[in-house]
């Protein structure tokens, strides 16, 4: 894009996602011109928001009222925050800056982005402490962080008119879209959460197998851990058939790739978690290679149901017969496999 004849306060806004996103912005910076802007603002906003969210530094009846309020920010011209301590906190710190960016969006972005922000601030203040029991509980804090995500991106999508109605409109789909990405990252993300004493995986799957999220990194309960962990991989599987529908409605080629890249990075680190007992002692990557495979090729629905078929059948290869959740897993992951 042409970075003279933008405003340098927009120049600054891709330099913050450049900064704050090592996943999103290569595809978001894809996007053609009118969501580029709008998609970029949309992340920084809810990573700023996401940055109070995760800082444990900031006291919880200080964090409530600032979650709730988030949005009424947006049209406080020189709102910023500096208390901070947080790996993205710059987005924070120059709030005003986003803020400015996003009062120059198209009115019907503007109020996406709000409602989005709004309803995500509110769904994190429900869930401060992180206590997430159930796998329905399980699904509604990812509803709030990344299936409202899904859902606001699709009505940008619709709203630009790159794409049908339909995108816009079937939230639950949309939903599904940020389920996968979430329950991915959390699954991924264990060992590095309990070391901050984030508890993301739900009691109502690791009650089964220890009696505390913290037991599952003790060596001696391996064998419950990769339980326990193979039946999350399950519950994400499910949300394949939605994604796979969302795809097929895609008509522009950049907004295909922002949606498929993400998509095809989480099955390949699903398959990664898969029955590895890695996942409770360091952060489980996939590797470089194959995610530089998955950015340049995923660009067409053959594409993306020839990598879903892939992952999911070396799932399926290693499913342990013995393992408590080995037919709900086989029928799980036979949705990404396919007729063929
Ligand atoms: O702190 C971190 O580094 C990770 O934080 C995680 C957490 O705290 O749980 C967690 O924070 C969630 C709250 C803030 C959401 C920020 C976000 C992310 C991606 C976007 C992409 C485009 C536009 C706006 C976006 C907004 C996080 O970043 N999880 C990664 C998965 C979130 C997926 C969001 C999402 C949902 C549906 C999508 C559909 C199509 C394309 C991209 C999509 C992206
Ligand atoms: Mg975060
Ligand atoms: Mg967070």
């Amino acid at each position: 894009c042409d970075l003279t004849l933008m405003s340098s306060d927009m120049r600054t806004c891709y330099e913050y996602l450049r900064l704050t996103s090592r996943s999103f912005c290569a595809v978001i910076m894809a996007l053609d011109e009118d969501l580029r802007y709008a998609v970029c603002i949309y992340y920084l906003v809810l990573r700023a928001l996401d940055t109070v969210e995760d800082d444990m530094t900031i006291p919880v009846d200080e964090k409530i009222p600032l979650l709730k309020a988030f949005h009424e920010k947006l049209y406080e011209p020189d709102w910023h925050y500096t208390q901070s301590k947080e790996k993205d906190r710059v987005v924070l710190e120059n709030f005003n800056i986003i803020s400015s960016e996003f009062r120059n969006l198209a009115p019907v972005f503007q109020s996406v982005i709000a409602d989005s922000c709004r309803e995500m601030g509110y769904g994190m203040t429900v869930f401060l402490d992180a206590k997430i029991d159930t796998y329905d509980q399980w699904d509604e804090y990812c509803h709030y962080v990344a299936g409202l995500v899904g859902i606001g991106l699709s009505k940008l999508f619709t709203a630009s008119g790159l794409e049908n109605t339909v995108v816009g409109q079937d939230e639950a789909i949309s939903n599904s879209m940020g389920l996968f990405l979430q329950k991915t990252n959390i699954i991924r993300d264990y060992y590095e959460d309990i070391l901050q004493k984030r508890l993301f995986w739900p009691k109502q799957a690791w009650i089964k197998y220890g009696n505390s999220l913290e037991s599952l990194k003790d060596p001696r309960n391996l064998n419950n851990a990769v339980a326990c962990l193979n039946e999350l991989v399950t519950d994400a599987l499910k949300h394949i058939p939605d994604v796979l529908t969302y795809l097929s409605r895609i008509r522009n080629q950049s907004v295909f790739n922002f949606c498929a890249i993400p998509q095809m990075m989480a099955i390949a680190t699903l398959e990664r978690c898969y029955n590895n007992p890695h996942v409770f002692r360091k952060n489980v990557k996939i590797r470089k290679g194959a995610a530089v495979r998955l950015m340049d090729q995923s660009t067409s629905m053959l594409a993306i149901r020839n990598f879903m078929n892939h992952f999911c059948t070396k799932i399926y290869n290693r499913i342990p017969p013995i393992d408590p959740n080995a037919g709900r897993t086989r029928t799980a992951v036979s949705y990404g496999i396919g007729p063929g």
